[in-house]
C-alpha cells in the first residue's frame, strides 16, 4: 500500500515536459525539511493520506488518459516498495513516467532495475538556502542522462554561485537537462537571467513554476 496525500490533473508547471498535461500522484512524507517547501502540508505526521495498492494507482491513471505521470511528494523514493510501483507503471508502454525526486536518495539502485527509456528523473540540488545541502547524493550528479533533469531550485545569489560551481564540475550542461527555478517568490527572475548572461549559461534553462501564476500560489490540488 502507497500513501497518497493527493492525485490530480494538470499540465505539468515545471521542467522538461513544462505546459503538457500530466497526472500527478503526490506521497507522503519526506526525509528532508526544505525551508522554502510549498508541500510542507504532505510531509507532516498527521497529513490525511489514502492508502493504495499499485494497481489502484494504475487505475486512477488509467482512468485519466493522460500520459505524462509524474510521482512526487513529500520524497517518492524514500517510499516502501517504490520501485515495485514504478516497474510496474512502465510496463504499460503508453506511460511516460517522471519522478521528481530530492537529490539525497542513489538512483543508482533504480537504474540497475529499470531501462525504460520512458523513466525519466528530476533531482533537485538542494540549495545552500534550502539548508538541505548537506544532505544532496552527489554520484547522482555523475550518472544522470540526457533525458533525465538537474534542477536548481535558487533563492539568493549565494545559491547561483554554487550552482554555477556544480554545473560545471559535473559538466551538467554536457550531459543533462538542467533548469533554474526561482523558490518562488524570493528572488528577481531577472537575477537569475542577469546571472545566466554574466555567467554565459548555455544549455541551461530558466522556469518559474507555471501553475503558480495560473492559479494562487499556495493553491494545492494543481
Ligand atoms: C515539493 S517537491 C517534491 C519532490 C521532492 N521532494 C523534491 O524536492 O524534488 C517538488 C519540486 O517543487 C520544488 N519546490 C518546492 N517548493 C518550492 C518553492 N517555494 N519554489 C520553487 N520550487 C519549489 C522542489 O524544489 C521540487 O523541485
Ligand atoms: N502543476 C504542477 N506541476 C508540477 N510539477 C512538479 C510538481 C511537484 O510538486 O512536484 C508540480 C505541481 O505541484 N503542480
Ligand atoms: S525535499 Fe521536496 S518535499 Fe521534501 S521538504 Fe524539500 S521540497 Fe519539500
Ligand atoms: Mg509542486
Amino acid at each position: 500500500m502507497y500513501k497518497i496525500v493527493e492525485k490530480f490533473v494538470s499540465i505539468n508547471g515545471e521542467g522538461k515536459k513544462g505546459g503538457e498535461l500530466a497526472v500527478f500522484i503526490r506521497f507522503k512524507g519526506c526525509n528532508l525539511n526544505c525551508s522554502y517547501c510549498d508541500t510542507k502540508w504532505a510531509n507532516k505526521d498527521d497529513a490525511v493520506f489514502e492508502s493504495m495498492t499499485k494497481e489502484e494507482i494504475y487505475d486512477y491513471i488509467k482512468k485519466t488518459n493522460v500520459k505524462n505521470v509524474t510521482l512526487t511528494g513529500g520524497e517518492p523514493l524514500i517510499q516502501e516498495n517504490i520501485l515495485k510501483l514504478i516497474d510496474f507503471l512502465l510496463k504499460d508502454e503508453l506511460i511516460e513516467l517522471e519522478i521528481e525526486t530530492n537529490g539525497s536518495v542513489d538512483i543508482s539502485l533504480f537504474r540497475e532495475n529499470i531501462s525504460s527509456k520512458r523513466l525519466s528523473f528530476t533531482i533537485d540540488y538542494k540549495s545552500i538556502s534550502s539548508g538541505m545541502n548537506k544532505y544532496m547524493f552527489l554520484d547522482n550528479l555523475k550518472y544522470v542522462r540526457n533525458n533525465d533533469t538537474v534542477k536548481f531550485v535558487c533563492g539568493s545569489d549565494e545559491d547561483l554561485l554554487d550552482m554555477y560551481f556544480v554545473i560545471k564540475k559535473y559538466k551538467l550542461d554536457l550531459t543533462t537537462s538542467v533548469y533554474i527555478s526561482s523558490v518562488f517568490g524570493e528572488i528577481k527572475p531577472k537575477r537569475i537571467v542577469e546571472f545566466m548572461i554574466d555567467k554565459n549559461l548555455n544549455n541551461v534553462r530558466f522556469q518559474i513554476q507555471m501553475h503558480k501564476i495560473i492559479w494562487q500560489p499556495d493553491m494545492i490540488g494543481v
